[in-house]
């Protein structure tokens, strides 16, 4: 699919781990201001990739440029700006500072990399607090909040800079479907209120068909389908229609490579 100015563009991307290539010349473009999915077998890479692009892993060879800025070659510094400008992460393990309360929780990037007064910082903090639902809940600690009130406030920090950017690493695992709805509807509505761009990696296809403008399904170190949800569901090659559909047999196969059954049975014991 060819994407009229990205806000990512990736190319050529090696990635290895160990002795183990995660990355073989993987090239992809990720469309500003739409959220698109990373999804693909597990181990496949989905988390390095975000990590790569949040500058936090080095590739071996290729680019990335991220809002015209190549990632790879960024000094220390530079990176640390870019990412305090640009760039909300709400990881899976992302947790929330459990000595500090809501509020505080998510005063703390303004009051750690801002100047503001007290006074403003309140401001927006309540403004990103409304935004997903708990401005009433300023007072509350960590542990006086559900799993999925506690994922909220988290992604409350995370757009507590403006970002332009974010990305959310299996921000649904588990939560019941109440709480799921309500990351889904957050995940959908801040995208278009504030204008960000977002990627999302997440095994949960219906939840992705229904949030993403665009699936990126990743496998073997390669992009093996990128489209709309319906474009992959419905013209997307045997392996992405396998993947999306949770078919267990078909281009992968449900039998890991065996010899003949019947001979291994008669052969008796190893
Ligand atoms: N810190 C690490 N050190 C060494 N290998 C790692 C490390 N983190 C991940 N890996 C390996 O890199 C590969 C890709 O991992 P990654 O977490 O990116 O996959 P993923 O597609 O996000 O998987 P999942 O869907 O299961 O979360 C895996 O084989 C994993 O075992």
């Amino acid at each position: 699919m060819v994407v009229e100015q990205p806000y990512i563009s990736v190319r050529d991307l090696t990635f290895t781990r160990g002795d183990r290539l995660i990355y073989d010349g993987l090239s992809v473009d990720f469309p500003r201001g739409k959220v698109t999915a990373i999804m693909g077998p597990s181990g496949t890479g989905k988390t390095t990739l975000l990590r790569l692009i949040g500058g936090q892993l080095l590739p071996d060879s290729g680019s990335i440029l991220l809002a015209g800025e190549e990632i790879t070659t960024l000094k220390r510094h530079q990176l640390f700006e870019l990412r305090k400008q640009k760039m909300g992460m709400l990881f899976q393990t992302g947790a929330l500072f459990t000595d500090l309360d809501v509020f505080d929780n998510v005063a703390f990037p303004l009051r750690v990399h801002t100047d503001l007064p007290e006074s403003m910082i309140r401001d927006l903090v309540l403004m990103k607090l409304e935004a997903v639902g708990l401005r009433g809940a300023r007072s509350l600690n960590p542990a006086e909040l559900s799993g999925g009130m506690a994922r909220r406030v988290a992604l409350a920090r995370s757009i507590a800079m403006d970002p332009e950017l974010i990305m959310y690493d299996e921000p649904f695992t588990g939560l019941d479907p109440i709480s799921m709805g309500m990351i889904v509807k957050l995940i959908r509505g801040l995208n278009k209120a504030l204008g960000l761009t977002s990627l999302l990696v997440s095994h949960d296809v219906e939840e992705c068909c229904g949030i993403a403008d665009y699936l990126c399904l990743v496998s073997g170190g390669k992009v093996i389908g990128f489209g709309t949800p319906n474009e992959l569901l419905h013209e997307g090659s045997d392996e992405v229609r396998q993947f999306l559909n949770g078919d267990p047999d078909g281009p992968v196969p449900f039998h890991y490579p065996a010899n003949d059954y019947r001979q291994d049975i008669l052969a008796g014991s190893d």
